[in-house]
């Protein structure tokens, strides 16, 4: 077995008195495809931070392959700044020909080289999230934390959406980790599910049915059946 992609071990997360996190471990392969999924509240989120690097665990360790990987996050919220054209804010208005080229390549990659030149304002909820999406990837990521990011889209465009980081995902060799409610959405895209049951504070493992269709909506039962169910727990692995 190679040396996973990032290793979590013995986390532990609490603001102030209440504790977020507990006893939180396991490890995320390169280019594996991972869902946190469970009741709101649950820590799902906190636990991405923890990932991100934009808080630290209360104890434990993350420790990547890579000392300095580059993680980029996107979020329900698009984010995008309404002053600048769809092509500034990929490109960052940067100046530089290689920018310019490379934002216009990504939002060709994303379906969307015909907007380049609108704002924000002039687009559909969908489209800003891939114009969100194409921004995420201009850092060239090792790692993509998606908070949530098809939570406002109706059920057409979320699912177009879906097969689209799907893709994206599996051409760039990204390894992404996704925080969604949508168990459905979970066992289509992932190839592992951490389901993280509300009252233990714990993440187990579950398998998905990406690769098996006929297998989705019993797997999704299971998942939906660990969130809700109090038995059996087990540490993290
Ligand atoms: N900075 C903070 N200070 C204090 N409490 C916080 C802070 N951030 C999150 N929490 C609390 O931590 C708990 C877990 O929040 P988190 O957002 O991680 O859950 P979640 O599973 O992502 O929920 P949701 O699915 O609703 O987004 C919540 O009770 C929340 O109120």
């Amino acid at each position: 077995m190679t040396e996973p992609f990032v290793e979590l071990s013995d986390i532990f997360k609490d603001y102030g008195t209440k504790n977020i996190l507990r006893n939180v471990n396991f490890s995320i392969q390169a280019q594996e495809f991972v869902a946190f999924v469970g009741m709101s509240g649950g820590g799902k989120s906190t636990l991405l931070r923890l990932i991100a690097g934009l808080e630290q665990p209360s104890s434990g360790t993350i420790k990547f392959q890579d000392a300095h990987p580059v993680v980029r996050v996107m979020f329900q919220n698009d984010r995008l700044l309404p002053w600048m054209t769809i092509l500034e804010n990929v490109s960052f208005k940067s100046r530089q020909p290689e920018q310019q080229e490379e934002a216009n390549r990504l939002l060709n990659l994303v379906g969307l080289e015909a907007l380049a030149n609108q704002y924000p304002s002039q687009l559909s909820g969908g489209q800003k999230q891939r114009v969100a999406l194409a921004r995420a990837l201009m850092a060239h990521p090792q790692l993509l934390l998606l908070d949530e990011p098809l939570g406002a889209l109706d059920a057409l465009t979320r699912r177009q959406m879906q097969d689209l980081i799907l893709k994206i995902c599996r051409e760039q060799r990204l390894t992404t980790i996704l925080v969604t409610h949508d168990v459905n959405e979970a066992v289509r895209m992932a190839d592992r599910i951490m389901v993280i049951r509300d009252h233990t504070k714990r993440f187990e493992e579950r398998g998905s049915s990406k690769n098996d269709p006929a297998a989705l909506g019993i797997a999704a039962d299971h998942v939906l059946h660990d969130i809700m169910d109090g038995e059996g727990i087990r540490d993290g692995n």
